[in-house]
């Protein structure tokens, strides 16, 4: 598993009710068990425990492991990189360690802020257990850091590491320095990503330790996606944050794009244009002064427009193809040569989907079609119901494999808009529980497609700015519900993305 995707799944538990706390105590509890599993399988005794810990989660497991090994008989030495603890759960159970006193368990607790000329020799057999860092490792090691890596690597100790060997990255298993070199691993709930991917001599024995993350938590999209998303650099400037393109409109629909344009703008990108035809194109620009608007010639986009199109398609980082173009038999030949000619992301929304051939996006990995249910089933000439409100387990099940299956026959992520929204990539899937039946008014789908594209602009990949999408867009209409009930409309719906965002990233 990514490092991103266990911190989002992480996050997410809270969401369900599982606290942060519950899941430090879970790994560390089994991190316990694992330690001394591992002291009697190979000293067939206990033996001293001696940890290393950092200022994250990482550290916050071995202070809830110490407790359950002290239990259990075993003497427990905590050598402590940093006395400002970050993670607040880490905290916590560091301060239940200091608020145990008068000491009656076999428990010491040293500072090494300044690891120096500190060296761990004993004849005895002992244990050290790592817990510098793990998936929250970023940049250079601190001096400090890399010194008691070096002091624990020239130890005889046997050595566990917690969840990642530390100042190996989590992701790629690639050591930039140095790193513990453990004869185990312990990881918790799913395996990460870099651990997998590494020399075994520089993992050792691998043990995935389970902390009771139910599979919901994994699934349901919710807040913790948002960790996806990248801070804003104060330096950046424009463009650095997302351009993109809308290919829409016509003479009977100017609304669509317009929509989808300011909603791109409320997910922060920096450039929105708009190639759209003349017909649509004075519409389009009094909705708003923000959009930059190509007008060409006629009253539907055809492929007349094809060159003036893909010129401007040079200029962003994502397009989006379809808001109100209608159907129509030049719009449809011009929108089948796009997908094919367009390599930046695409998502293909509404009116797009309908005149769009699926052999020619068949092969495509970075685009994102936005159906509903009906629209799914056109495309994919399919006649399944999404259905997914419900305790039923098999019935849900089958109701996701079935669309999975269908789905298999392109490369690309498909939203499935529905109460709960499916959204599907090869044997990926997510769902969406946010949003609500408000939703059901015209322009809400153009919303969705302009957020959307503007995440993919922004670097995300097509199935997270999908996930994220959705949950955005369902969130949007939550606040617009709770201030005007129902009678909110799409544009109403647009106010609110700039905060759902703001509220989400905190
Ligand atoms: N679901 C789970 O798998 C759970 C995992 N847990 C454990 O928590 C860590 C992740 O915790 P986090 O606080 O995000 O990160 P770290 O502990 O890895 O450390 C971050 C900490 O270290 C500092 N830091 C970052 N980079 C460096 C560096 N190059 N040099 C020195 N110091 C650095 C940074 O400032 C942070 O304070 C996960 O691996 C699990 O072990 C949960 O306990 C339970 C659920
Ligand atoms: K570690």
């Amino acid at each position: 598993m990514d490092p991103i995707d266990m911190m989002v799944t992480d996050a997410n538990c809270e969401y369900l009710g599982l606290s942060r706390l519950c899941l430090m105590e879970s790994a560390g509890k089994s991190l316990g068990d694992e330690v001394a599993k591992i002291a009697v399988f190979t000293f067939s005794k206990p033996v001293k425990v001696v940890m290393f810990t950092g200022s994250g989660g990482n550290g916050g497991d071995a202070f809830v492991a110490a407790r359950y090994l002290l239990n259990r008989g075993y003497d427990v030495d905590i050598y402590m990189l940093k006395s400002n603890i970050h993670s607040k759960e880490a905290r916590i159970n560091y301060e239940l360690l200091v608020n145990m006193k008068p000491r009656l368990s076999r428990l010491t607790i040293h500072d090494l802020s300044n690891v120096g000329d500190f060296r761990l020799e004993s004849d005895e057999d002992f244990i050290i257990v790592d817990g510098i860092l793990g998936t929250g490792i970023k940049g250079n090691l601190q001096e400090n850091v890399r010194k008691a890596i070096e002091v624990i690597n020239e130890s005889r100790g046997l050595k566990i590491s917690i969840d990642v060997p530390s100042g190996m990255d989590p992701l790629t298993g690639d050591i930039n320095d140095v790193a513990v070199v453990p004869d185990y691993t312990i990881s918790f709930h799913k395996i990460k990503t870099g651990v997998r991917d590494a020399d075994e001599e520089l993992v050792g024995g691998l043990v995935t330790a389970d902390i009771g993350i139910p599979l919901e938590a994994e699934y349901f999209i919710n807040y913790g996606d948002f960790l996806r998303l990248k801070k804003r650099s104060d330096s950046s400037h424009k463009g650095n944050n997302g351009s993109i393109l809308i290919i829409g409109g016509s003479a009977d629909y100017h609304g669509a794009p317009a929509l989808a344009g300011m909603a791109a703008f409320k997910s922060g990108v920096d450039l929105v244009y708009v190639a759209t035809p003349e017909s649509a194109s004075t519409a389009v620009k009094s909705a708003s002064p923000d959009l930059i608007v190509k007008a060409l010639d006629g009253d539907y986009l055809s492929l007349s427009h094809l060159d003036d199109i893909l010129e401007l398609t040079d200029k962003v980082d994502a397009v989006l193809i379809g808001p109100g173009s209608a159907i129509n038999d030049e719009t449809s030949k011009l929108f089948n040569v796009l997908v094919t000619k367009i390599k930046k992301p695409i998502v293909l929304d509404a009116d797009g989907l309908k005149q769009v051939d699926l052999s020619l996006i068949k092969n495509k990995d970075n685009i994102v079609l936005t159906p509903h249910l009906a629209e799914f089933n056109k495309f994919f000439k399919t006649n399944l119901k999404l259905d997914l409100d419900s305790y039923d387990f098999n019935k849900v099940n089958d109701n996701i494999t079935e669309f999975q299956r269908v789905i298999k026959e392109i490369n690309g992520c498909v939203v499935v808009k529905g109460k709960n929204d499916l959204i599907l990539s090869g044997n990926k899937f997510r769902i969406n529980r946010s949003g609500n039946a408000g939703m059901t008014v015209g322009g809400t789908g153009d919303v969705l497609a302009g957020i959307i594209t503007a995440l993919m602009s922004k670097d995300l990949t097509p199935f997270d700015s999908a996930c994220l999408g959705v949950f955005i867009n369902g969130l949007a209409g939550e606040e617009a519900y709770k201030n005007n009930g129902n009678g909110f409309s799409a544009s109403d719906l647009v106010s609110y993305i700039g905060f759902v965002i703001k509220n989400g990233m905190r």
